[in-house]
């Protein structure tokens, strides 16, 4: 028998990804989860008598699935701005410059008052959880003091997540919202610092330049530093709209692209995220798959700002890892279902205009929010999927809960009901949510 002690064990249909197939459904599987929260056993059904011998479990353990049920992989959100969810679902009325210098950046600043964002904060790491979202990659805003909280939030309500304390020392349109470039770097210091004094177990720190346009040469190299100096992970944006990357050339006339700008301050590494990169030429995406760094892809908001359309097929033909992002509130959800939804339309968009390209499918579109999503942020090895081993990240999706969107009929297979979810599904129908193997929705009775 195993000395290691299986805490829950639930049979019934299981749908993941593999860097071999974007999808794989399993019908009648058996996953048993250990008290470290790590999956400890995934097998097929009919082995059940020899689990229970190995395991010393019961068969009254063992938790059966509907036929309407299904687990999945929790979802990754790579790129999402957590302060910006105070206006999520408005303020969509402006291109990327204008509307960062109208909406965004007043509202911001506003996070001095820790009350503000408490509130704000507390709000968007139980949504983004409630619509499946495991891990979330956050920005926060320039102040230390808020940043820290939503830490801390996202540690009480169990969601796995990096955290930025976002950096800038240059902005000419709201100038009360920037740092003199050496109070960022310390404030980046006390912030990496103080967060990793914590010691959560799944909420860490990401260097975080905003970026090229609201940082100087000088505040770039320093966070260069701070990431190699300490081995953490950075993120900040690419190429998202033609007007920046215009201005970004003229900022930085001694560098090649606006990949080289990072390149050159060190900020390109295989630790880093950056979001967007609807402009990147294939000499850039060159850069980004020798260097391992990733793109994230946020296609609501890609439209919702009229940025423009990332070739995902292009991205994917160059070896980049790949993530999905909300990009909250230039995406105007929350929801990484609807991450899924938008990156297979702008893809056929895309079609419509390039008849030799192939759509993403919705199959390859469930693998990036999921497995491509943990790549992006280098978690493969813990996160994203069902192999034994790592942790159980997982969503209980339950296609007939009261008030379903979905209907289902007569021969609807259990691929056929995962794709009805995430074409048609929402937050009621994700009826658990576990991170690490922790139930973290419902929600527990203090929260
Ligand atoms: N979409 C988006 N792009 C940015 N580029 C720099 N800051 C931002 C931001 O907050 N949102
Ligand atoms: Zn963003």
């Amino acid at each position: 028998m195993s000395s290691d002690v299986v805490a829950r064990v639930y049979r019934g249909t299981f749908a993941h990804s593999t860097w071999d197939s974007a999808l794989c459904v399993f019908t009648d599987y058996v996953l048993g989860v250990n008290e470290q929260g790590k999956i400890a056993f995934f097998e097929e059904g009919q082995n059940v008598e020899s689990l229970l011998e190995e395991w010393g479990f019961e068969i009254s353990d063992i938790e059966q699935l509907e036929p309407h049920e299904f687990f999945m992989p929790g979802m990754v959100d790579t790129h999402i701005h957590a302060s910006q969810y105070a206006y999520s679902g408005t303020h969509l009325d402006l291109p990327l410059l204008d509307w960062l210098n109208t909406y965004t950046f007043p509202v911001e600043s506003r996070y001095k008052d820790l009350d503000f964002a408490t509130d704000v904060y507390t709000k968007v790491v139980k949504r983004t959880l409630c619509n499946g979202t495991t891990t979330a990659c956050y920005f926060a805003t320039i102040h230390t003091e808020a940043s820290l909280l939503l830490g801390q939030i996202a540690d009480d309500f169990g969601q796995r997540a990096f955290i930025g304390k976002v950096c800038m020392d240059r902005n000419s349109m709201v100038p009360d919202y920037k740092e003199l470039t050496e109070e960022c770097k310390e404030e980046t210091d006390r912030f990496i610092h103080e967060l990793l004094k914590k010691k959560y177990a799944l909420v860490k720190p990401v260097v975080t330049p905003r970026f090229a346009i609201s940082c100087s040469s000088t505040l770039l190299s320093k966070l260069g530093k701070i990431a190699k100096n300490n081995d953490l992970h950075i993120q900040s944006h690419i190429s998202e709209n033609k007007e920046e990357v215009q201005f970004v050339k003229e900022l930085f006339p001694d560098c090649t692209s606006y990949t080289d700008v990072y390149v050159k301050h060190g900020l390109l590494t295989d630790k880093t995220v950056m979001a967007h990169g609807c402009y990147l030429t294939d000499e850039e995406l060159k850069i980004f798959h020798e260097r391992g760094a990733a793109v994230s892809h946020c296609p609501n908001s890609n439209i919702s700002l009229i940025s423009g359309m990332l070739n995902v097929r292009n991205v994917l033909n160059h070896k980049v890892k790949l993530g999905l992002g909300t990009d909250v509130a230039g995406g105007y959800s929350s929801s990484m279902l609807d991450a899924i939804r938008r990156a297979v339309d702008t893809s056929k968009a895309l079609c419509m205009q390039d008849a030799h390209l192939k759509p993403l499918s919705y199959k390859e579109a469930f693998c990036l929010a999921t497995l491509g999503g943990s790549e992006v942020l280098s978690l493969d090895d813990r996160t994203g999927n069902f192999e034994v081993g790592k942790d159980f990240d997982a969503l209980r999706v339950n296609i007939c809960v009261p008030g379903s969107a979905i209907d289902l009929f007569p021969g609807d297979d259990p691929e056929v009901i995962l794709e009805k979810f995430l074409n048609l599904g929402d937050d009621r129908n994700i009826v658990e949510v576990y991170v690490a193997g922790k139930q973290v929705v419902p929600f527990p009775d203090f929260k």
